[in-house]
């Protein structure tokens, strides 16, 4: 039997689109010799299609796609994830299916049973886990459906669920697993993925034929990565990260494949930059915007940012905006327009200090008396931030915000200032990881002005500023930060394990206080297992740690 795997990027209820991709799929998959094509979870509605579920509209149309699909199932099978209306009152309205459609009909339709809700996901919420488990005959083969979470409790021991619907497939004795996937892009995740699959494997001594949705939806991003694994455990193909890509697998030859596991290269920095050329591409392309523009200061994080975009949307479309102040270096400029000028990206120079000059006479009369401080360094941030909002109205493009993720962590930067911005590019890159992502960008040649890497960074919001002033060396502030947001670890676990208490102190409380401004953040491009956004859930008014 050959077996086709369709790693595709579909666009949340854009249905038409969605569709005509799956037909010209199976179409190529029917033309390779393929006898199952197999499309990933929730592929007719995209992932996570969130609250449009509870649309009864939104499912209809799902349901319109499925009845197509099963046409187009002629010659070939079709295994495809779509959500299905739970016909009992009893429960969530929908069931997280996996469809078989074979001979012009639905020919079976297994439901999800673990249904993940952490971090990004949110499927309890809407779905109604599987309360029957069957096998698919199909030509002389028995096949075991899956979807997703589904294979990873195995061997009983995710604590999260009592069920382990792989255990109770197995009863049917198939010849092999096809898993369809939503497994979203974190730097570490792919190399988790395999692992888990293997296991399964192991413990089942079944080959599996696993397909990952690629693409982004928003800030969620998918790597692909989909594979085959033979009755061994050992990977025979992985597909490439972040393509669209369809495969033929031939079941007699899955099970004599060598091993390719040793020859995967993850390099971190690899995986976060083409994530993040994607995710802003796509953004961009699922919302019909073609320009980017930003304020480039000659500083390390804005660098990166005009870096990816402008090979994400090309130089053309990636306008850079230069706005001096009089606190500004000579070098700031140079290096900013060095930049641009090496990207071939268009720029212009708007500097700010008349502009402050008039607040400043306009405050005059009412800050009277008061020492100058923050609120004046936050107005040059907040001028800067309407000048690029002018940009970005009159040219039609939309702003990237630049802020990493350890300034987004303890509230550095100012709100309705350098916090504006449509698109969050690098808030989920400490900024360790963002000089490590800068050293990747120019390995082959300087394309980021070697000074910006090198210089001390700075807000350059008061004269001789720098970041150093106010906040702990980043390599300490990062390493606390990565304990306490990504692995949840107490102030007590995180000075344990080795650092200076009064650091842990300040940092775990900034973090806290300053959720208020994360509210008010653009989407985040997430690369990591714990970004700010829809997976990282806290209350602003809380006083825990604070
Ligand atoms: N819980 C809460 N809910 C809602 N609002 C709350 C609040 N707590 C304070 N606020 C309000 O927020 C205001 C303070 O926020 P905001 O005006 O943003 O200003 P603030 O956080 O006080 O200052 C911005 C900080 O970011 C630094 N910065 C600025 C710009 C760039 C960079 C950089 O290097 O990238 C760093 C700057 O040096 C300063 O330390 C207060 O005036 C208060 O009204
Ligand atoms: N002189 C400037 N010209 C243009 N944009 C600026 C300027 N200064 C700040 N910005 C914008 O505000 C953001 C916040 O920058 P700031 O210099 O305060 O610190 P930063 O977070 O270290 O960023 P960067 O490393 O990009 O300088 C910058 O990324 C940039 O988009
Ligand atoms: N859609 C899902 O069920 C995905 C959950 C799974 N643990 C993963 O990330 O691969």
């Amino acid at each position: 039997m050959n077996i086709a795997l369709a790693q595709i990027n579909v666009h949340v209820g854009n249905f038409d689109a969605n569709l005509k991709k799956m037909l010209e799929y199976t179409e190529r998959a029917k033309q390779q010799g393929a006898d199952i094509v197999v499309f990933p979870e929730l592929a007719t509605v995209g992932y996570p299609p969130r609250d449009f579920l509870e649309f009864d509209d939104f499912i209809d149309k799902a349901n319109v796609v499925i009845q197509e699909l099963a046409k187009a199932a002629d010659g070939i099978a079709i295994v495809v994830g779509s959500p299905t209306k739970n016909p009992v009152v009893e429960g969530k309205d929908l069931f997280n299916s996996a469809y078989f459609l074979a001979n012009g009909r639905i020919q079976q339709v297994q439901h999800k049973t673990l249904l993940p809700t952490y971090d990004i996901f949110d499927e309890y919420r809407y779905f109604e886990p599987a309360a029957e488990w069957n096998v698919v005959r199909y030509q002389d083969k028995t096949i075991a459906m899956i979807v997703c979470e589904d294979s990873w409790n195995v061997g009983n021991e995710n604590p999260l669920y009592k069920i382990n619907p792989m255990d109770l497939l197995m009863e049917h004795s198939p010849d092999f697993i096809i898993n369809i996937s939503a497994s979203p892009f974190s730097y570490d995740h792919a190399a988790e993925r395999v692992m888990v699959l293997q296991a399964n494997v192991d413990l089942y001594n079944l080959p599996m034929y696993y397909v990952n949705h690629v693409g982004a939806q928003t800030e969620v991003l998918f790597d692909g990565g989909s594979m085959v694994i033979n009755q061994q455990g050992e990977v025979v193909d992985e597909m490439p990260y972040f393509e669209e890509c369809l495969r033929v697998y031939n079941t007699e030859e899955v099970k004599n494949g060598d091993d390719m596991t040793g020859e995967r290269e993850r390099d971190k920095m690899t995986l976060i930059h083409d994530a993040l050329v994607m995710g802003i591409r796509q953004y961009f392309g699922k919302l019909g915007f073609k320009r980017a523009l930003l304020g480039l200061s000659g500083g390390i994080d804005s660098a990166l940012v005009a870096v990816l975009a402008a090979r994400a949307l090309g130089p053309d479309n990636v306008r850079c905006v230069l706005m001096p102040s009089q606190h500004s270096s000579d070098h700031s400029v140079n290096d900013a327009r060095q930049l641009a000028q090496n990207l071939g990206c268009q720029y212009d120079i708007v500097p700010i200090e008349s502009v402050y000059h008039s607040y400043m006479d306009l405050l005059q009369p009412h800050f009277f008396g008061y020492k100058e401080g923050l609120a004046e360094e936050n107005l040059q941030a907040r001028i800067r931030g309407m000048i690029l909002m002018a940009f970005s109205n009159k040219f039609g493009s939309i702003l990237l915000n630049t802020s990493n993720k350890s300034e987004m962590a303890v509230g550095y930067g100012t709100l309705y200032g350098d916090m504006c911005g449509g698109l969050s590019v690098i808030g989920d890159v400490y900024k360790t990881e963002c000089f490590e992502l800068a050293r990747f960008i120019n390995k082959d040649g300087e394309v980021i002005p070697d000074n910006i890497i090198t210089k001390p960074p700075s807000a350059e919001l008061r004269p001789d500023q720098l970041d150093s002033d106010s906040l702990p060396p980043y390599p300490e502030l990062d390493a606390v930060l990565y304990q306490y947001i990504e692995l949840h670890q107490s102030p007590q676990d995180i000075i344990e394990a080795g650092a200076d208490p009064l650091l842990v102190q300040k940092a775990l409380r900034l973090v806290n206080i300053n959720e208020f401004k994360r509210h008010q953040t653009a989407p985040v491009l997430r690369v990591s297992k714990k970004a700010f956004g829809m997976g990282r859930r806290f209350p602003i008014v809380a006083k825990y740690l604070s």
